[in-house]
């Protein structure tokens, strides 16, 4: 097991990473001395992992439909008063046990139900291993665009076990690769590199890009400057999410926003030829898009306008100065909203 930390003063917490790490859960946890836990997972997660957790600690385990589609308030309130049902109290915890929807869900119930309980992150897939576990972003989507909804709320542990990378869907594992290359874009180039010529070390590349987000985070916990470079790619690919209505991932919807922006990049006096020709064939190697060519264009311009980068005329956004080192630009939304290929 190898072990990194967040550095948030009294709100620091260690994320572990290592293969076996659910087996050892009971005791892992033990020192944060809450009281009694509640496994908070989705139905697919439950089969897999909630289950076995379940029996090995006797924790009651609460599951929710797997998907975006349960990142609502619907699914909010029937999971709060399910966690009320089972008698949680102040001194008890969750453990979020899934994917990023899981963790943003369970994290957002754990930031709000009786003002605040203990919430462990226990990432499942590769995609919230590298980012969603790591950092207090929770939240929830509404029709009107992604989410829109949430809170920052710590963790107090994280505990990625890289055993569950086993049972991942090939689609999922390629999501999880959009975060990881995004990350090699704004602030590492030998990760680009290593992704590039080498298969995947899965521990070694979680630790990687791990260590990034929780610089990021220690500088700027609530995304007021630096951390919206872990934006990168989003402001399109949210509007993408949104208007694909279930079609496409978060993580394909990155990768497809990655590369807008390098083409919007390049429509505005700076050019990325070359990176756009190294981000798409290395998109292409792990299966993920360049493009997304069939969205209905009409609600493009409103999801982008309700972006959280937006403030009044002014919107920031994540854009790359050159391979490994990304950088934030003040832009209107008129000036975003030109020159993009729906315009
Ligand atoms: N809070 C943050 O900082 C942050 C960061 C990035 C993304 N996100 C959010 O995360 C969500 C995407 O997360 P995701 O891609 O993990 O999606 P997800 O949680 O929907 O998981 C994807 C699918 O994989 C299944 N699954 C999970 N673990 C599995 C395993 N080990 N084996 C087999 N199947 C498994 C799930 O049941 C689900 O069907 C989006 O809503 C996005 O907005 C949040
Ligand atoms: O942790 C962050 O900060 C990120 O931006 C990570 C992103 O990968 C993630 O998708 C996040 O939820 C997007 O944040 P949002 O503030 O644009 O909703
Ligand atoms: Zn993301």
């Amino acid at each position: 097991m190898e072990t990194l930390q967040v550095a948030l003063g009294r709100r620091s917490y260690p994320i572990h990473i290592g293969g076996g790490l659910l087996e050892q859960a009971e005791e892992l946890l033990r020192p944060l001395g809450v009281g009694r836990w509640v496994i908070v997972c989705d139905d697919t997660v439950a089969a897999l992992y909630g289950a076995p957790l379940a029996r090995r600690t006797g924790w009651p385990l609460v599951t929710f439909p797997a998907g975006e589609g349960s990142k609502s308030l619907e699914e909010y309130d029937r999971l709060c008063r399910r966690l009320v049902q089972l008698g949680l109290t102040r001194s008890d915890g969750i453990v979020a046990l899934g994917g990023g929807v899981t963790g943003d869900l369970a994290g957002f119930a754990a930031a709000t139900l009786l003002r605040g309980v203990a919430l462990v992150q226990a990432p499942t897939t590769l995609l919230a291993q590298v980012d969603s576990a790591v950092g207090g972003k929770t939240g929830l989507d509404l029709p009107e665009g992604k989410n829109l909804l949430g809170c920052f709320y710590q963790p107090r542990m994280v505990l990625a076990d890289t055993v569950c990378l086993a049972t991942l869907p090939r689609r999922q594992l390629a999501c999880g690769m959009a975060e990881v290359i995004k990350y090699g874009c704004i602030a590492d180039e030998e990760l680009l590199t290593r992704l590039e010529q080498q298969e995947p070390d899965w521990p070694r590349i979680i630790r990687r890009c791990l260590a990034c987000k929780a610089a990021l985070v220690a500088q700027d916990e609530r995304d007021e400057g630096p951390r919206r470079l872990l934006n990168f790619g989003h402001t399109f690919g949210h509007a993408m999410e949104a208007l694909g209505g279930g079609r496409y991932t978060h993580g394909e919807c990155v990768a497809a926003g990655m590369m807008e922006m390098l083409r919007w990049q390049t429509a505005h006096g700076s050019d990325q030829t070359a990176m756009l020709a190294r981000l798409g064939a290395l998109l292409e190697r792990y299966d993920l898009p360049r493009k997304l060519d069939d969205l209905p264009e009409a609600a493009w311009r409103q999801y982008l306008l309700r972006d959280k980068k937006r403030s009044g005329g002014e919107m920031t956004i994540a854009v790359l100065e050159r391979p490994g080192h990304g950088v934030l630009w003040s832009v209107t939304p008129e000036e975003l909203l030109e020159e993009t290929r729906w315009m």
